[in-house]
């Protein structure tokens, strides 16, 4: 699979003006405080150092969370061509998530039943070259706030890293091939069973980068909290339950600060007196 044929000039040469033209991408520009559109997303002080990173983030579905004014109607395909890899990659995220729900000793329309109408959200990052790459990063620690992320990557140069035992390991690109990690979603679901992934980007001073990434979470109303199956004596209700809309507005009104936005949902274990109520699950 190409690396989005179509869509990725503007945002590699268009985008970062080096067509001499203007930058496109102040056309469609993210509001202050906003999620969508051409700038730089997390920011909530003028103090706060920003990530080395220019993204072009688009609501895809369902069609009410679509900002059309948003998207770029150049190149001329633009559109059509990320509604036919959006949907594409709507039907891989199903696919994964029965199947993830099979290795969990699920039914495999668990999370698709679940879900509703899924939300799905694509987000282009392009990392500029940066002359220091030791004081900066693409993009700061987090995990996402989705079920499960479809990440395409640049294959010229790495940049994305993980968090395994402590350590940033490199995710190298691999012809072909996607990188998937697991949101924050489905470690509430699983009550910790499995892990949303902490990772990052990396910039280096020779080469830009670019990445393109698809969110896919439930639906706004959808209520959160850990399956029956995955609380037991051992191991108890870690997550309350939240409506994920509530938690998708907390995420983005939130600095990217590791795993910190999902404390959102923690319970805290050290407590030692029961709560008044048990957990309730869903
Ligand atoms: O650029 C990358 O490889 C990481 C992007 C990412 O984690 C994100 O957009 O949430
Ligand atoms: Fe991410």
């Amino acid at each position: 699979m190409g690396f989005l044929p179509g869509c990725e000039p503007w945002h590699r040469g268009r985008a970062a003006g080096r067509d001499g033209g203007a930058d496109e991408g102040e056309k469609y520009p993210m509001a202050p405080g906003g999620i969508q559109g051409y700038g730089h997303a997390f920011v909530f002080s003028e103090d706060q150092k920003l990530d080395w990173c220019n993204m072009l983030a688009l609501g895809v579905e369902p069609a009410f969370i679509r900002q059309p004014k948003l998207w770029p109607t150049t190149p001329a395909k633009f559109k059509e061509t990320l509604e036919r890899y959006s949907a594409e990659i709507r039907g891989l995220c199903r696919r994964l998530l029965a199947h993830i729900a099979e290795t969990l000793g699920l039914a495999p329309g668990t999370f698709g039943d679940m879900f509703g109408e899924a939300v799905q959200a694509v987000r282009m990052n392009f990392y500029p070259p940066c002359p220091r790459p030791e004081l900066v990063l693409g993009l700061s620690a987090h995990s996402d706030g989705s079920a499960v992320t479809v990440l395409q990557q640049d294959m010229s140069c790495a940049g994305l890293q993980v968090l395994k035992d402590g350590a940033w390991v490199p995710v190298h690109p691999i012809p072909h091939a996607l990188v998937i990690n697991l949101g924050d979603s489905l470690e509430v679901l699983t009550n910790g069973r499995y892990k949303s992934v902490e990772h990052r980007a990396v910039t280096n001073s020779e080469q830009d980068r670019l990445s393109l990434v698809t969110f896919y979470a439930p639906a706004y109303d959808v209520e959160l909290g850990p399956l029956p199956e995955f609380v037991t004596d051992e191991v108890p209700c870690r997550y309350r339950r939240f409506n994920h809309g509530e938690y998708s507005r907390h995420y983005v009104t939130s600095r990217l600060e590791g795993k910190k936005t999902l404390e959102f949902a923690k319970i805290d274990q050290t407590t030692t007196t029961a709560p008044e109520e048990p957990c309730s699950c869903i």
